[in-house]
């Protein structure tokens, strides 16, 4: 039976490396896949995991309807058995609609990848209704820690080294700590908007739910154990 699955888990989970070992998999056993993104950290039109796996990816606007795009490929002649749609949070409600119809009318398997909730720990409304339509959800296995060693189920946004709590529900950009340890250099700088968030300044960190609501990132819990030690004077 064709499925619309659910793939989910906070940032940095492997979500996208899935997607691509999914597409990977499936085409070595004959199949042809059509791999759809939105707004991913590396540029317009492509999935990219933090491996370093890249592929060139359908770009899903808000305009685009998955159902006609789908339809207009078969009606030309081209195969299409299933779908890879990362960065699905992204996706408007109608869309996963669009997405639930094609596996339910043309018998295409659906994979879809996305996080749940946003750095307010609200639902994004394409995860949102992919929760509410789909044949059923999994987790990933790996499972990100918070700074506390529990497992880090909240995604914060960190804008010039604090944790924030209003903005924009949308702000492309990496984990601080892929940002430190270099996750950039994995890109390759020439391709267009690689290298970086796309929102200057914004990062962010996977806490515990516990730590999220306290606003304790590993920054701030580190200042609160080690303050720096006051400038003393110098004697006279
Ligand atoms: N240098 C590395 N060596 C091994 N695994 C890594 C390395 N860098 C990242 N990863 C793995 O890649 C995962 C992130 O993969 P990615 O597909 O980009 O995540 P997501 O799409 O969920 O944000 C990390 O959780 C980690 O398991
Ligand atoms: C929490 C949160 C995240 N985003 C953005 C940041 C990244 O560009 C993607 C998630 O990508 P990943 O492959 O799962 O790491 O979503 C956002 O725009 N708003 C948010 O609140």
């Amino acid at each position: 039976m064709p499925e619309l699955v659910f793939f989910t888990g906070p940032m940095d989970c492997g979500k996208s490396t899935l997607a691509l070992q999914m597409d990977h998999t499936h085409t070595l056993g004959g199949r042809t896949g059509a791999l759809f993104t939105s707004h991913d950290r590396a540029g317009e039109a492509r999935i990219s995991s933090r491996l370093g796996l890249q592929r060139p990816a359908v770009e899903v606007t808000a305009e685009l309807d998955l159902w006609r795009w789908v339809v207009e490929e078969l009606t030309a002649g081209r195969r299409v058995d299933y779908l890879v749609c990362d960065e699905a949070q992204f996706y408007t409600r109608e869309q996963v609609d669009q997405l639930a119809r094609l596996v339910d009318e043309l018998q295409l398997d659906v994979f879809a990848f996305g996080i749940l909730s946003d750095f307010q720990t609200r639902l994004f409304p394409g995860s949102q209704r992919l929760v509410e339509l789909c044949d059923r959800m999994e987790t990933l296995q790996t499972r990100p820690l918070c700074w506390c060693g529990a497992v880090a189920t909240h995604n914060a946004r960190i804008v010039a080294g604090s944790m924030v709590t209003e903005g924009s529900q949308v702000a492309v950009g990496d984990t601080l700590a892929e940002v430190e340890a270099g996750a950039g250099d994995r890109v390759d700088p020439a391709e267009p908007g690689a290298g970086g968030p796309d929102d200057a300044g914004v990062t962010y960190e996977v806490l515990c739910r516990r730590h999220h609501r306290a606003r304790m990132t590993a920054a701030r819990s580190r200042a609160l154990r080690y303050p720096e030690p006051l400038p003393f004077e110098e004697e006279r």
